[in-house]
């Protein structure tokens, strides 16, 4: 039996190129992939971390950026406890699509849904978002707000235990039933019970 308390769904969205699968990556497997290739569709990544002596299984999806794949990626909005918005620092329109993305998780995604604007790429010199323009944002938009650099490292591991932490702080202060007292009562409805109790109410 597998050994955890909670699983959230993380998903990650935004412009074709910000770093999305990088991000995953660095964070799941500890690396910066060499000429990464542009996500078909949806990837998904597991990893479990813990916090507070407890285990927290993130199922990662990392969705393509380009607009051709747009029908696919809303059908993962519904499910996720977080979306990860992200954009790239040293380029402007990846910025300015920011608008489009949040219509698109207010259509598609819970009205619940932890939301956390990421702004990627900060090793780069050649910055166009000043950090304050992107906190701004944000701030206006009710997310947290992060930079990070999946190439340095810098803040990836953060990014998603802040998020695991946040998600895990919620769900205890629903008292919500945790995985070990569902799993033991019907293994076959652990993920459908787990939904609709973390995301549904
Ligand atoms: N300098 C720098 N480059 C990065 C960073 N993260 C990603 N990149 C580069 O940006 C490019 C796109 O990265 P991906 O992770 O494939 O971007 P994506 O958002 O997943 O793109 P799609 O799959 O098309 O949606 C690659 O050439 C990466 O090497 C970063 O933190 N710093």
């Amino acid at each position: 039996m597998e050994d955890y308390k909670f699983l959230f769904k993380v998903v990650l969205v935004g412009n074709a190129g910000v770093g999305k699968t990088c991000l995953v990556r660095r964070f799941t497997q500890g690396l910066f992939p060499p000429g990464q290739g542009a996500t078909i569709g949806v990837d998904f990544m597991i990893k479990t971390v813990e916090i507070e002596n407890e285990k927290v299984k993130l199922q990662i999806w990392d969705t393509a950026g380009q607009e051709r794949f747009r029908s696919i990626t809303h059908s993962y909005y519904r499910s996720a406890h977080a979306l990860i918005l992200v954009y790239d620092i040293s380029c402007q329109p990846t910025f300015d699509c920011l608008p489009d993305w949040l219509k698109e998780i207010e259509e598609y995604a819970s009205s619940k849904v932890l939301r956390v604007l990421v702004g990627n790429k900060i090793d780069r010199d050649d910055r166009e978002i000043p950090t304050h323009v992107g906190e701004d944002f944000a701030q206006r938009h009710n997310m947290y707000y992060l930079e990070t650099s999946a190439k340095e490292s810098d803040n990836v591991e953060n990014l998603f235990v802040k998020i695991a932490t946040e998600l895990m702080e919620q769900a205890k202060s629903k008292e919500l039933p945790r995985y070990d007292e569902i799993n033991s009562q019907n293994i076959n409805r652990r993920t459908t019970s787990i939904d609709v109790t973390c995301c549904g109410n």
